[in-house]
């Protein structure tokens, strides 16, 4: 696996694969490797001639009370499980590399209606940030296709979102939520959990679960099932930072006669916040 740093020489190794008429796949990733980034991989490598992926623990997404320094740096272990994987190049830039003129005067990507809400309601700039990073790596690695996590469902709607509203030419590949056997979405900030936390952890997806089967149940009260579901979480020993029924494709609140719906969870267990979601058809 060859490890690139720098934007000109992945613009020189680029470049030479235009000649090559290549399709090439690309993973975007904050790093610490779990089996659900795996997953993404696979998809890519089933899917494409070569496969890159990318390891940028990006500052620009987190907010200044958030745990950019305590984010897991696990570089060298990484590296090892994609080159099981067969990657063929490994994308590792500096901060300064990608932000060079520095994050307070960097041009930045917006996506309207979609970046406010949800997520972004406490995570205030936190979509501004990915939507940045991830265009920023489109320009660097211009990919045929890309793979994103369903488990970051509006992350993947932000970025399905940027590609058609500002006319990329890449084609965003979703891949299943990966999971734990006790049902809890694997995630690199599982790793800050505690003993105790991780046996409750898994009563997100559980709750989500409850959720989908209320619903499909015929109730249609959809605040009501939110209300209690969130009072079900704080009750474990959950703070919940939102339980929200969307619709799908719009993610605004889902209303009776919706058929295509998402159920979203956002959840600290102390200072780690868990995020999971499902999606169904009534
Ligand atoms: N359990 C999972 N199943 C499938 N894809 C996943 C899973 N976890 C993360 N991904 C995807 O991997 C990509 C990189 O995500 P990231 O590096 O932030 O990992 P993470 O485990 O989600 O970390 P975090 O704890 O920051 O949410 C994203 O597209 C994300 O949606
Ligand atoms: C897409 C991403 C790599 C952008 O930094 C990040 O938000 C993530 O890991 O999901
Ligand atoms: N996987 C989403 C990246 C973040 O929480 O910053």
């Amino acid at each position: 696996m060859q490890v690139i740093t720098t934007v000109s020489e992945l613009r020189a190794w680029r470049k030479a694969l235009y000649q090559q008429g290549k399709q090439v796949g690309f993973v975007p990733t904050m790093g610490n490797l779990h089996e659900g980034h795996l997953q993404l991989v696979k998809a890519a490598s089933a899917e494409c001639d070569v496969v890159i992926a990318s390891i940028f623990v990006n500052p620009m997404q987190f907010g200044q009370n958030e745990d950019l320094d305590a984010y897991p740096r696990t570089i060298e272990a990484d590296k090892t499980k994609l080159i099981a994987q067969g990657v063929d190049v490994l994308f590792l830039p500096a901060v300064d590399e990608m932000y060079p003129r520095g994050l307070n005067r960097q041009t930045f990507v917006e996506v309207p209606g979609l970046s406010d809400i949800i997520c972004g309601v406490t995570r205030p700039g936190h979509f501004r940030g990915v939507a940045t990073v991830v265009s920023k790596l489109f320009n660097m690695v211009v990919p045929d296709q890309a793979f994103f996590g369903e488990k970051d469902f509006q992350q993947l709607q932000v970025i399905q979102t940027m590609v058609k509203d500002l006319s990329m030419d890449v084609v965003i590949c979703p891949v299943a939520t990966e999971r734990e056997a006790d049902g809890l979405a694997m995630s690199s900030r599982n790793g800050y959990l505690n003993e105790k936390e991780r046996k409750i952890a898994p009563f997100v997806f559980q709750t989500l679960k409850n959720i989908r089967a209320a619903v499909q149940a015929g109730q249609s009260n959809y605040r009501l099932v939110e209300k209690e579901a969130q009072q079900a979480l704080d009750v474990e020993g959950f703070k919940t930072d939102y339980v929200t029924i969307r619709e799908s494709e719009t993610l605004r609140e889902a209303q009776s006669g919706d058929t295509d719906l998402v159920v979203l969870i956002a959840a600290y267990l102390r200072t780690t916040r868990l995020i999971d979601n499902l999606r169904f058809k009534i």
